[in-house]
């Protein structure tokens, strides 16, 4: 369900951690972005880059797999509640050449207590490109307990004196 606070469509959603590999400013990461959508959807995108391949000028597949988790992640957003990835159901549909734009969408489905089953695409050059990758996902809620109990202390520390890092705790409605 689309929380009241929820950011408004088009929206930029920022990072949820700055050193994710997906969303945060890591040099070998992702660097995605992503936006809020009407209801509880998402988009984002993602530029491949050579440091991305598994073939020649290809990207990898796993790479292409993590693109999809972190837009289905950045769902959280709309819904001010923290969920992980349970279970990722990738379907590879056409190779991904380096250089590409690749324009990924995603929405929740269904919500079954702590469930939240989500789905996503990504598309080639355009919002209305070739399909490239498609995914199916359950992702479930956890406190942040969870981070904090399984965390490296080390960055787990740090987190929890980085006042941006808390106001984005804060931002899912959580007290760290
Ligand atoms: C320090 C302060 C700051 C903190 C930071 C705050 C901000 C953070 C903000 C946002 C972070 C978001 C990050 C998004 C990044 C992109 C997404 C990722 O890549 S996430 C990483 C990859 N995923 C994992 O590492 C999960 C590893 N797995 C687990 O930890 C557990 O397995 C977990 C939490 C998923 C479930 O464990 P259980 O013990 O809590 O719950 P159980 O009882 O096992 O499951 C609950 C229900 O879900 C079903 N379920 C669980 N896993 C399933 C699966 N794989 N397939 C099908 N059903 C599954 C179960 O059957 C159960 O269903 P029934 O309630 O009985 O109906």
């Amino acid at each position: 369900m689309r929380h009241p606070d929820a950011p408004a469509p088009g929206e930029p959603l920022g990072a949820h951690y700055d050193q994710c590999f997906g969303c945060g400013h890591q040099p070998g990461g992702l660097g995605l972005i992503a936006r809020a959508g009407e209801d509880v959807s998402v988009t984002a995108e993602f530029t491949v880059r050579s440091g991305h391949q598994g073939a020649p000028g290809l990207a990898h597949g796993g790479v292409l797999a993590a693109a999809l988790d972190e837009t289905l992640g950045s769902l959280n957003w709309l819904q001010r509640t923290i969920t992980v990835t349970g279970r990722l159901e990738t379907d590879f549909v056409r190779p991904v050449p380096v250089g590409t734009e690749l324009h990924l969408e995603a929405q929740v489905t269904a919500v079954h207590g702590r469930k939240v089953y989500c789905s996503a695409t990504g598309r080639i050059g355009a919002p209305d490109g070739p399909v490239a990758v498609r995914a199916q996902a359950l992702f479930i809620e956890v406190r942040v307990d969870h981070f904090i109990e399984n965390g490296r202390a080390e960055e787990i520390d740090a987190a929890l004196t980085d006042p941006d890092q808390v106001k984005v705790a804060r931002a899912f409605e959580v007290n760290p």
